[in-house]
């Protein structure tokens, strides 16, 4: 008999993962198995990119849930209810449950996991991270006997190919946005992408794998690329940077606290996230003893995502076909406690500033005095040119305490000579 799923949602990661279930030839047999016995959509009328029978479409998600014949429930619909409330039901009612739904993982995660052991049942998320790039599990069990001090990634393939085209094209902001919505790789509030919520909710969800504890979200330091200018892009050019929004969890030392931060940053052109383009995300982990590994591929759109769905709908298929009593716990979650992250103004990091100035003598020398005062060291400190009648300086510091720059910070504020400071981006 066949393993018969309830699709929860038929957008772009669902109809992808449909187009490639009802495709099977060349791929692996265990596709065989599996029937599209329910789909659930808000409505019925649409016109669809994929053949399903009348009887198979419903706007009846509640009925899927708790219908016994479901075996396995894809959730595609994505938002937070009422994803959370079907996925809950669904696990209650003793089904596995597939889904790339971060922004539900990331916030419910403890309740969503807990309901799972309770229930014997396992919880996919593959498509959630890096979208069709395998990062979930390697890191739940290729990697797993590593002790992960690092996680690196570009995981927002929406910002990634808005700020590639500003780059490379000297692209408008907002014409990019449209054109990442349109290409499908956009959330439906574009806003997650855009502010670096969606790519928290991904570090958040990679740091619990790596790290081995729950993350409490509103830890996760968020900032987003709308105040990324085309100056800044210039000057991080000419200066050997490109400008990424990356997402980062770090623990110096098994007993340390971790810092998880999702922020533009100057990264070094011969770093190897600094190649990564357009649509593509990488997860660069670092550990010990495996040393550095990359995880690169296509981060959002149709068929990528439907790529690590189908995988994850696959493995839960060799579950249900082998019937083991014991849970397995490379898939299952298993840890119950909460991670403890440091705050931001204990980060080391080095900066890049950009200061819009009077043009008067010594204005760099104070700048440097005020520096100076709270241990922060410049790598380079460069007046380049003029907007309108106002003199900008950027400065790249070398590592430095988060608090302690922002201290400096607020003593340049003060200065007369000072404008504004129109941009601060930290450097990996
Ligand atoms: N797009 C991408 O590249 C990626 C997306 N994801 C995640 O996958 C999930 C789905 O994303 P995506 O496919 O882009 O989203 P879409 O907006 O394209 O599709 C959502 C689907 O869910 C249905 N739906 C939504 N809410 C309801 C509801 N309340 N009742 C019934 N049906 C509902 C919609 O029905 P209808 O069609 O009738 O409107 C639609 O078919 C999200 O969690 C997203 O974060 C993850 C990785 C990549
Ligand atoms: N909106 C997301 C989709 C995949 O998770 C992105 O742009 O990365
Ligand atoms: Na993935």
């Amino acid at each position: 008999m066949g393993v018969k799923l309830g699709i929860l949602g038929l957008g772009t990661v669902g109809t992808g993962t449909v187009q490639l279930l009802q495709d099977r030839v060349g791929r692996h047999p265990l596709l065989q198995e599996i029937e599209i016995y329910r789909v659930g959509v808000r409505s019925l009328d649409k016109p669809r990119a994929v053949e399903l029978s009348t009887e198979v479409l419903t706007t009846d998600l509640d009925s899927i849930v708790n219908d016994p014949a479901v075996d396995i429930v894809v959730e595609v619909m994505g938002g937070l209810e009422p994803a959370r409330s079907l996925i809950l039901k669904a696990l209650s009612n003793g089904k596995h449950v597939v889904t790339a739904n971060k922004a539900a993982i990331a916030r419910f995660g403890a309740e969503i996991f807990t309901t799972a052991n309770k229930a014997g049942v396992y919880v996919m998320l593959e498509a959630a991270v890096g979208g069709g790039i395998p990062v979930i599990q390697p890191l739940k069990q290729s990697l797993s006997v590593n002790r992960i001090h690092t996680v690196t990634g570009i995981v927002n393939g929406t910002t990634n190919y808005i700020l590639t085209r500003m780059q490379t094209e000297g692209s408008n902001f907002s014409d990019v946005l449209a054109d990442a919505q349109r290409l499908g790789y956009a959330e439906a509030d574009p806003t997650a992408d855009v502010e670096g919520l969606d790519a928290a909710d991904k570090i958040a969800i990679l740091a619990s794998l790596g790290f081995g504890g729950r993350i409490n979200l509103q830890d996760v330091y968020t900032e987003g690329i709308r105040q990324v200018s085309k100056t800044d892009i210039a000057y991080a050019e000419k200066l050997g940077f490109v400008i990424k929004l990356l997402a980062i969890a770090k623990r110096d030392t098994p007993s340390s606290p971790l810092s998880v931060r999702v922020h533009p940053t100057l990264v070094p052109k011969a770093h190897p996230l600094a190649s990564i383009n357009g649509v593509y995300n990488a997860i660069l982990v670092e550990g010990e003893p495996i040393g550095q590994v990359m995880f690169f591929g296509p981060g959002a759109g149709a068929g990528a995502t439907a790529s690590a769905v189908t995988s994850d709908i696959l493995n839960l298929v060799a579950v249900l076909k082998t019937n083991t009593a014991v849970a397995n716990p490379l898939l299952a979650c298993g840890h119950q406690e909460y991670c403890q992250i440091a705050p931001m103004a204990e980060l080391i990091t080095r900066f890049y500033a950009r200061f819009l100035t009077n043009d008067q003598p010594g204005v760099i020398g104070k700048l440097g005095t005020c520096f100076g005062n709270y241990g922060v060291s410049l790598e380079s400190i460069v007046q380049t040119g003029f907007q309108g009648e106002l003199a900008e300086i950027v400065v790249v510091t070398h590592d430095v305490r988060e608090g302690n720059f922002r201290q400096a910070l607020a003593e340049i504020r003060d200065l007369s000579a000072i404008e504004s400071i129109p941009s601060l981006l930290r450097v990996l």
